[in-house]
């Protein structure tokens, strides 16, 4: 069998080396035929010639660009999938390679084919080729980023008897494959909106927040809730294409600073192993830039909007100051039509002057960008919201089926110490445990402080001493709070006698 195999792709070959000469000798007597045809001859001899070449070819071509799609920055999944395939399966194959990122777990180089480096591949008896490839920018043309005019890509050959057996079940165990080792080495990001290059878009960092679900000090049964919400959140594809509604949920934290809100986002993202997009709305020009910016964050990532209360005056102005609102809508070039609804007050505008800030993002902008059509583009989202003030902010935004779980992230209660103790000196009990119970059910101190307090200044700084210093610091707030209710009580009891005595 071997031997009748070898035979024949011996005598193939032979056959192309033959069909080869003949081609060479074909174009050098037309190269020198060419310059005695007239114009019109040549065009249509050119024509046929291409035809003939791609008829007696037999090899099929299928070119998977990197960028693809309506936007230019914009990686196509395929191509990321064909490449993390390629670097897996053939690079011990090819001669010249490229070194880029650190693996995930960083102790290594990751190594890709280089471009214009081509590996062959044999699946099913059938064989493929992919060469990788890139396009020069233009010569004439002056680029500040050279880098983003060049184009990459990847080219898949293959005999186009094996057509069949390659684009199906060869490109859906390339990809199916692609994709589980971009899953598992997925190193998670952070994207911020910050348009330092002149272009709306985002920029990206690794995410490698140590917050989770564990070391977050609140109560263990509303942690738990949450966990819970985020697990059929995002278990639930099919749940929601079932009712018709766009794959999302919205968080509405809120709760004084330093209460652990920022700390519970990286919690989520670590718990589901989702991108953080962190939308700066204030660098956001306007409605139409908003919406651009969503659709360009992928599936399963999480879209912040961190102090929404200071984005924008997206408070309650909506309906008091209509009137104004709708003056100063007039002389704005807000596109998306949403005029009556518009909060940018005359204030805000003022202030936003003095911030040099010249975003025109309204709310109906914002409304549109969080359940507008756009919203279900692109797999699972999570919209998270945080806000020191709940009471300021425009019930519309923030409406259940919109912000569907409002969670208050408070001070420090027992149980929430507990946890703080646990990570920060490692102690589950002790005997100051009893006091620190007392003192934190009389006053009002943030998890941030309380871990402020338990953090060892020194390598020296036992347990024991870390918890004092915490006793300590309860006891002075309580002092402090004990003699401003005096003061006040006081002043009452003072302004008591002047009314009585007229
Ligand atoms: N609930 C919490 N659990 C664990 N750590 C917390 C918690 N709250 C605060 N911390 C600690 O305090 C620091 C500040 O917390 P964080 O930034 O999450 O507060 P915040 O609510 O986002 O504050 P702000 O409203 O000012 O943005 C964190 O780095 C974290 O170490
Ligand atoms: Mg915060």
């Amino acid at each position: 069998m071997m031997l009748i195999k070898k035979r024949r792709e011996m005598e193939a070959l032979k056959l192309w080396t033959n069909l080869g000469s003949s081609l060479i000798a074909l174009m050098a007597a037309w190269t020198m035929l060419e310059k005695y045809l007239p114009e019109q001859l040549r065009g249509i001899f050119t024509r046929h010639t291409q035809k003939l070449l791609t008829f007696l070819n037999p090899y099929i071509k299928i070119r998977f660009p990197e960028l693809s799609g309506t936007s230019r920055y914009r990686r196509s999944e395929a191509y990321v999938m064909i490449h993390a395939y390629l670097t897996a399966h053939t690079s011990p194959a090819a001669k010249s390679l490229k070194a880029s990122d650190t693996s995930k777990d960083g102790r290594s180089l990751v190594l890709s084919m280089d471009e214009d480096e081509e590996v062959s591949h044999v699946f099913r008896g059938a064989k493929v080729w992919w060469a990788s490839r890139k396009t020069s920018p233009k010569a004439q043309s002056i680029s500040l980023y050279p880098e983003d005019d060049e184009k990459r890509f990847y080219v898949l050959t293959f005999h186009k008897r094996d057509r069949e057996l390659v684009v199906g079940e060869y490109m859906g165990h390339v990809l199916g494959e692609g994709r589980a080792i971009v899953a598992g080495n997925r190193q998670r990001k952070l994207y911020s909106n910050n348009p330092t290059r002149n272009w709306c878009g985002w920029s990206s960092v690794a995410f490698e927040h140590p917050a989770s679900f564990d070391t977050l000090a609140m109560p263990m049964k509303v942690k738990e809730g949450i966990k819970k919400d985020l697990v059929k959140f995002s278990q639930g594809k099919s749940y929601y294409a079932k009712i018709g509604k766009p794959w999302k949920r919205g968080y509405l934290l809120y709760g004084p600073p330093g209460t652990g809100k920022s700390t519970m986002i990286a919690a989520i993202a670590n718990f589901l192993n989702y991108d953080i997009y962190n939308l700066e709305l204030t660098t956001v020009k306007d409605n139409s830039e908003l919406i651009k910016l969503l659709l360009e964050t992928t599936g399963k990532s999480i879209i912040v909007i961190e102090d929404i209360d200071c984005s924008l005056d997206l408070t309650g102005q909506r309906k008091s100051d209509k009137k104004k609102d709708n003056e100063d809508d007039s002389d704005s070039d807000d596109d998306s039509g949403g005029k009556s609804n518009s909060v940018i007050s005359k204030t805000l505008k003022e202030k936003e002057k003095e911030n040099k800030s010249d975003s025109r993002v309204t709310l109906s902008g914002l409304l549109n960008f969080i359940d507008g059509i756009w919203s279900a583009c692109g797999g699972e989202r999570i919209i998270v919201f945080t806000t020191n003030y709940v009471d300021k902010l425009d019930p519309a935004l923030i409406r259940r089926g919109r912000m569907d779980m409002h969670i208050e992230m408070s001070y420090c209660c027992f149980e929430a110490f507990k946890v703080l103790a646990k990570n920060y000196l490692d102690i589950e009990e002790h005997s100051l445990f009893g006091r620190v119970k007392e003192l934190l059910g009389e006053i009002k101190m943030t998890p941030a402080n309380v871990a402020e307090n338990l953090l060892p200044k020194s390598v020296e700084d036992s347990e024991e001493k870390c918890l004092r210093n915490l006793v300590k610091a309860l006891e002075k707030v309580k002092e402090e709070e004990d003699g401003k209710s005096k003061i006040e009580k006081k002043e009452k009891q003072w302004q008591w006698i002047k009314s009585v005595l007229g």
